[in-house]
C-alpha cells in the first residue's frame, strides 16, 4: 500500500531532500587516481558524429556505479544518500540475523563519516581463489556481484543477495575504510571512489571479531554540501533494532550534527520485537481493538514472519493506515508479496470468522475494507528472497504472498475465536468500512446518473429553475397547443411543463421493451430522472409532485387513464408515497354582469346556479380544451398552487380492486372510463388541496 509508513516516519522517509547544511570535504588520505574514463578512445580517426563500434563503450569495475547511480540506488538525492546507510547496514544486519553478531556500532562522526561496525564473522580477507593477488575482502569491496550469500551456505535468510551493496557503497564514497577483526590479527584497506589506496594491511594482533565501514559519500555524485540526516539514520537504524531482537545497537552521533531531538546517544535493543514498534508508533492513538501481533517461525525450513497489526476509527496521524513491511529486515515500502499475503489472511480470516457467527455482511468485505484503517507492521524472514531492484523497495518474491498467508492464519483465527468480544467489535468495524465504501460507489453511481440525465433532459421539458425536488411539479399535459399555454402560466422556478403529443402506448399491454421504444413515455420518464421497473429509486424522482393535467374530454380521460395505469405498471412508489396528482381544469366558464367562475364539470356547473348565480342571466361559455384557455384563465383555474385543486390519486386497498380499476380504466368503452375518472377525480378532490 504504497508509502504511508513513511509518513510515520519508523524507519526512513521518501520526501525531497531539503537544503542541506555546507559540509565539511573529507580529504582522502592518498590523492585519489582518477575514475578511469573512457577506455575506448579511439586511435583510428573517426568522422564526429559518425556511430560506429567505436561508440560502443564497455564500462569495467565499478565504473558503471559512477555513470549510472541511479540503477543501483535510485537517483543521487538525499533518499539514495541514505540507501548508502541502508547498504551498510543491511550487512551488518544480515550477520546479527545469522547469529554470528550480537553488537551494531553506527557512529555518525563531525565531519560528516558514517561508520557501522558489528562483532559478527568479518569479511574474509585470505586471498581469492579466482582473483590471484586480491584478498575477498578488496573482490567484495570492488567487483560487482560479489559476494558470501548466492549459495545460502553462509547465510539462510539475507537481506543481502545481489553481491553489488558495499561495492556501490564503495564506489560512491570518496573515501572508504574497511577494518576486519579475524583470525587473530587486525586488517585494513582504504578505497576512494573505488579504487584501493593500497593493498589490504595486517595490522597488530587482536582478539576482536567483526567489519566496520567508515565512509564518506562523493560529493562528485551527491552534490556540494548533502550530508547524513541524523534524525533519518537514527529512525533506520531503530527499526533494525525492533525487526530483530537478537541485535543490541550502540547509535552515537556528533552533537553538532543533531538539530532536532535525534539523540546523540543510544542504545537499541528491543525484545518486545514489533509489538512494541507498533505501540510506540500509534503512541495515544485509539484503536478499535488491543493489537494483534505475533511471531511464527517456519517448521520444515529457514524463515519466520513477525506482525503486529491495530485498527484506529479515526486514522494514525496524517493516513487513515499504514502498513510498514520488511523482508529479511530490509525496509519494503513498496510493499509487495508479503503484504499481499498479509492482507489475504487479515481478510479471509474475518470472512470465515463472519461465516463462524453467523454475519452475513462479512461476505461483502474486500482486503481494502480491513487494511485502509489499519495500522500494521509485518516482518518475513525467507530464504533468497526477490526484490525489485537494488534498493528493494518492492519484495517480488511468489512464496512471499504464500508463506505469510499461511503462518499467520491459524494464529488470527485463534485471536478471533478465543476473543469474541473484541473479534465481534473489529469485525463489525470492518464491515461499517465495506459498507461505507459501497455506498460511495452508490452514490457515485447517481451522481454519474444525474450528470449525464442533466445532457439528455427532453428538448420539450420546460424544466423549473429550481435544482432540487423540493415543492418542484411536473405538468404532462395533453398536446403542443395547451403545453404554450401552461408554459406561460407556470410558476417558472417550480413549475416544469411537459407536453405529450400524440397517444402514448396502452401500458397495460406493453412489453418492457416496447415501453422503452415509446419515445413519449421515453421522455417522461427521462424528465422525471428515474429507472423505472425494479431499480426505481424514489429518491431520483426529480419533481415533488407529477401532475396529469389533460383537456376535460374522452380522450383527456383516456390519455390521463394511460398514464396513470402506466405509473402503477412501472413505478407504482410515486403513486404509494402520494405524489401523484391529476389537475382538474374546468369545462365551464360562468358570467352575469362583474360575476363570474367557472365549473369542472355538469354538476358543478348546476350547483354554481343554484348558489352564486341563482336567478342572474348567466353568459355561459364551455371550454373545449386547455389550448382554449388563456393562460391567465388557466393559471387562475388549474394551475396555481394558491387557487386551484388537484386531485391526488389513490390505490384502492388490494390488489384485487387495483386490477379491477386497470381493467375498467383500460376498458374497450370510451365514455364508461371517461365518467369512472370523472367520478373518482370529484370523489378527490373533497379531500384534497394541494
Ligand atoms: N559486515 C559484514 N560481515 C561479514 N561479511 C560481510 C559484511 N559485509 C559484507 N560482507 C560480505 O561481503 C559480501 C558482499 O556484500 P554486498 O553488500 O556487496 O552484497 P550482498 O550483501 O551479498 O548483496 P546485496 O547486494 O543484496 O547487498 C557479502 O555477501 C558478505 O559475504
Ligand atoms: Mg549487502
Ligand atoms: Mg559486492
Amino acid at each position: 500500500m504504497g508509502n504511508p509508513a513513511d509518513l510515520f516516519a519508523f524507519d526512513d522517509e521518501p520526501t525531497p531532500p531539503k537544503p542541506a547544511a555546507p559540509e565539511p570535504a573529507l580529504k582522502p588520505q592518498a590523492a585519489a587516481p582518477a575514475a578511469p574514463r573512457s577506455p575506448a578512445a579511439p586511435s583510428t580517426p573517426v568522422i564526429p558524429g559518425s556511430y560506429s563500434a567505436s561508440s560502443i563503450e564497455v564500462l569495467e569495475g565499478l565504473e558503471p556505479v559512477r555513470k549510472r547511480p541511479g540503477m543501483y540506488i535510485g537517483g543521487t538525492d538525499e533518499r539514495a544518500l541514505h540507501h548508502l546507510f541502508a547498504e551498510v547496514l543491511d550487512n551488518a544486519m544480515d550477520e546479527a540475523v545469522a547469529k554470528h553478531a550480537k553488537s551494531i556500532w553506527v557512529d555518525l562522526d563531525a565531519d560528516g563519516v558514517l561508520s557501522v561496525r558489528d562483532d559478527g564473522r568479518g569479511i574474509p580477507v585470505d586471498p581469492h581463489p579466482k582473483h590471484p593477488g586480491k584478498s575477498a575482502l578488496e573482490v567484495v569491496m570492488t567487483v560487482l556481484h560479489s559476494g558470501g550469500k548466492f549459495s545460502g551456505k553462509a547465510y539462510e535468510t539475507s537481506g543481502g543477495l545481489h553481491g553489488v551493496g558495499v561495492s556501490v557503497v564503495n564506489a560512491l564514497s570518496d573515501r572508504l575504510d574497511v577494518t576486519v577483526w579475524r583470525d587473530g590479527f587486525e586488517w585494513k584497506q582504504s578505497f576512494s571512489r573505488g579504487l584501493p589506496q593500497g593493498p589490504i594491511e595486517q595490522l597488530g594482533a587482536s582478539k576482536k571479531r567483526g567489519t566496520l565501514i567508515r565512509f564518506h559519500p562523493d560529493a562528485e555524485i551527491f552534490g556540494i554540501g548533502a550530508a547524513f540526516k541524523p534524525a533519518r539514520l537514527f529512525r533506520m537504524t531503530r527499526s533494525k533494532a525492533y525487526l530483530f531482537r537478537g541485535v543490541q545497537i550502540h547509535w552515537t552521533c556528533a552533537e553538532d550534527r543533531i538539530t532536532d531531538a535525534t539523540p546523540a546517544q543510544a542504545t537499541l535493543h528491543f525484545p518486545g520485537g514489533l509489538a512494541d514498534a507498533l505501540s510506540e508508533r500509534i503512541g495515544e492513538i485509539e484503536t478499535v481493538t488491543p493489537a494483534f501481533t505475533g511471531r511464527v517461525e517456519r517448521q520444515s525450513e529457514a524463515g519466520a514472519v513477525e506482525w503486529a497489526v491495530t485498527w484506529s476509527p479515526i486514522g494514525f496521524g496524517d493516513a487513515d493506515g499504514f502498513v510498514s513491511s520488511y523482508c529479511n529486515t530490509v525496509s519494503t515500502p513498496d510493499g509487495g508479496t508479503h503484504e499481499a499475503g498479509f492482507r489475504a489472511a487479515l481478510v479471509k480470516g474475518l470472512k470465515s470468522y463472519g461465516d463462524l457467527t453467523n454475519e452475513k455482511r462479512a461476505g461483502q468485505i474486500t482486503a481494502e475494507d480491513v487494511i485502509a484503517n489499519a495500522g500494521a507492521m509485518i516482518s518475513v524472514f525467507i530464504r533468497n528472497p526477490e526484490f525489485q531492484g537494488q534498493t528493494k523497495d518492492r519484495l517480488s518474491s511468489p512464496d512471499g504472498q504464500k508463506i505469510v498467508e499461511a503462518l499467520i492464519r491459524d494464529p488470527l483465527d485463534h485471536w478471533l475465536t478465543e476473543n469474541p468480544k473484541q473479534a465481534n467489535v473489529l469485525l463489525g468495524f470492518v464491515i461499517e468500512r465495506a459498507e461505507d465504501r459501497l455506498r460511495r460507489r452508490k452514490d457515485k453511481e447517481v451522481q454519474r446518473a444525474a450528470a449525464t440525465r442533466k445532457l439528455r433532459l427532453p428538448g420539450k421539458l420546460s424544466d423549473c429553475s429550481r435544482q432540487s425536488a423540493n415543492g418542484t411539479e411536473l405538468f404532462i399535459v395533453e398536446g403542443d397547443s395547451a403545453g404554450g399555454s401552461a408554459k406561460q402560466a407556470r410558476d417558472r422556478t417550480t413549475q416544469a411543463i411537459l407536453p405529450l403529443r400524440g397517444k402514448i402506448l396502452n401500458v397495460a399491454s406493453a412489453t418492457a421493451d416496447k415501453l422503452r421504444a415509446n419515445i413519449e413515455l421515453s421522455d417522461l420518464i427521462l424528465a422525471l430522472g428515474v429507472t423505472p421497473g425494479p431499480r426505481f429509486d424514489i429518491e431520483q424522482l426529480r419533481y415533488e409532485r407529477i401532475v396529469i393535467m389533460t383537456d376535460a374530454d374522452v380522450d383527456g380521460a383516456h390519455i390521463a387513464a394511460l398514464l396513470i395505469t402506466f405509473f402503477y405498471r412501472s413505478m407504482p412508489e410515486v403513486i404509494r408515497q402520494g405524489r401523484l396528482f391529476m389537475a382538474l381544469p374546468p369545462l365551464y366558464r360562468l358570467s352575469a354582469g362583474p360575476l363570474s367562475d367557472y365549473a369542472r364539470d355538469e354538476a358543478h356547473r348546476e350547483e354554481l346556479m343554484r348558489t352564486t348565480f341563482k336567478g342572474k342571466k348567466v353568459e355561459l361559455g364551455r371550454f373545449k380544451g386547455l389550448g382554449e384557455m388563456m393562460a391567465s384563465q388557466l393559471k387562475e383555474t388549474t394551475m396555481d398552487p394558491k387557487k386551484r385543486t388537484l386531485a391526488r390519486v389513490t390505490l384502492p386497498e388490494s390488489e384485487d380492486e387495483i386490477e379491477d380499476l386497470v381493467e375498467r380504466l383500460m376498458g374497450k368503452k370510451a365514455d364508461a372510463r371517461f365518467r369512472f375518472i370523472q367520478d373518482n377525480a370529484q370523489f378527490a378532490v373533497a379531500d384534497l388541496d394541494v
